[in-house]
């Protein structure tokens, strides 16, 4: 659990962040979003103390961060930024292993501990292990960041922008990679980012910052349905809106039995969003989509009208 309790950043006269409060429970992914300067990474790098708060407190599993040598309290936080970070001259496994040898585990643990990682991320162990950060592609590169965060296996990962130096695809690959990870891992974890749509995927709360201050916290689906004010309305991206809500449900949930107007119309998987089917009713100028398991066997319909009413059962929840 980590508790931020009217927190502020003074780099001189001016706040970078401004008495803040947010809790972020065990196991809660939480994303920070906002525009450039309003103090998203700042908040981060105070809750591994690279930055010191000025004001306020900050508490870890019911103690200050004060109290914990900084050393010790980084180790139990991992820690992913955009550049990866990665020491140049050591290999891939050597990076990877960085904090487990630091924490003065056996060569054998080191070693397996690695491997595990290598496969967790997909980075097969004789193609990745010996090569060096320069002969990775930027989504390797970032897969081995992540790897090396979570090496000691720490309660709680802190993420800054760890994405956003990829192409779409990429980053959407490795967006995916997060969740499931994280739906198997159950870390803390705190996420900056400047992709709405990366913030909407991943986190279950959401924490809208604006000049240092936070201008709303809740749910994605809470903050898409009331934003606070026309600030943060714009940051959720105006008009997309309902899009964005779209893409917050899956089709699994909203389905109905496979009827007989069904066999012309386009399969898509069940884990596709409300959104990404809508987006191939509208490709494919249908209004009914058929949902499939993995193995390509339908498991019920969804048509636009049971779509268009989906949205408005899932807003009704959020506002009950
Ligand atoms: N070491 C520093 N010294 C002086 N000012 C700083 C320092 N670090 C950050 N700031 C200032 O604090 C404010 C918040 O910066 P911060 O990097 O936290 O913003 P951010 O929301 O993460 O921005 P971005 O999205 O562009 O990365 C900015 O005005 C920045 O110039």
């Amino acid at each position: 659990m980590i508790e931020l309790r009217n927190v502020s950043k003074h780099f001189g006269e001016t706040p970078a962040v401004d008495s803040i409060s947010l809790s972020v429970p065990r196991g809660r992914f939480c994303a920070l979003v906002g525009t450039s300067g309003c103090g998203k990474s700042t908040t981060l790098r105070m809750i591994n103390r690279l930055t010191a708060h000025t004001g306020g407190e900050i508490v870890l599993d019911g103690q200050a961060i004060d109290a914990y040598d900084p050393v010790q309290l980084r180790r139990r936080i991992g820690y992913v930024i955009q550049d990866t970070g990665l020491f140049p001259h050591w290999s891939v496994a050597r990076n990877i292993g960085t904090v487990p040898r630091l924490l003065q585990w056996s060569d054998r643990q080191v070693s397996e501990r690695v491997e595990e990682l290598m496969l967790m991320l997909n980075l097969p162990a004789a193609e990745f292990a010996h090569k060096y950060p320069h002969q990775l592609s930027g989504g390797q590169a970032q897969r081995v960041g992540v790897a090396r965060a979570l090496a000691a296996d720490p309660d709680i990962l802190l993420m800054d922008e760890p994405f956003g130096a990829l192409d779409p695809i990429t980053r959407e690959q490795l967006q995916s990679m997060l969740a499931t990870l994280q739906a198997r891992l159950h870390k803390t974890v705190v996420l900056v980012t400047h992709d709405m749509d990366e913030a909407l995927r991943l986190a279950d709360h959401l924490v809208v910052m604006r000049e240092g201050k936070i201008v709303q916290q809740g749910s994605p689906l809470a903050v898409l349905q009331r934003p606070a004010n026309a600030f943060v309305e714009s940051l959720l991206g105006g008009l997309e809106r309902g899009l964005k809500q779209a893409s917050l449900a899956r089709v699994r949930d909203h389905l109905a039995p496979v009827g007989s107007l069904a066999a012309a119309a386009p399969r898509v998987p069940a884990g596709y969003t409300l959104r990404q089917a809508l987006s191939v009713m509208l490709g494919d100028g249908c209004e009914r989509v058929i949902a499939v398991d993995e193995h390509d066997a339908p498991v019920g319909e969804l048509t636009l009208s049971q779509l268009v009413a989906s949205a408005r059962t899932e807003q009704a929840d959020a506002e009950a």
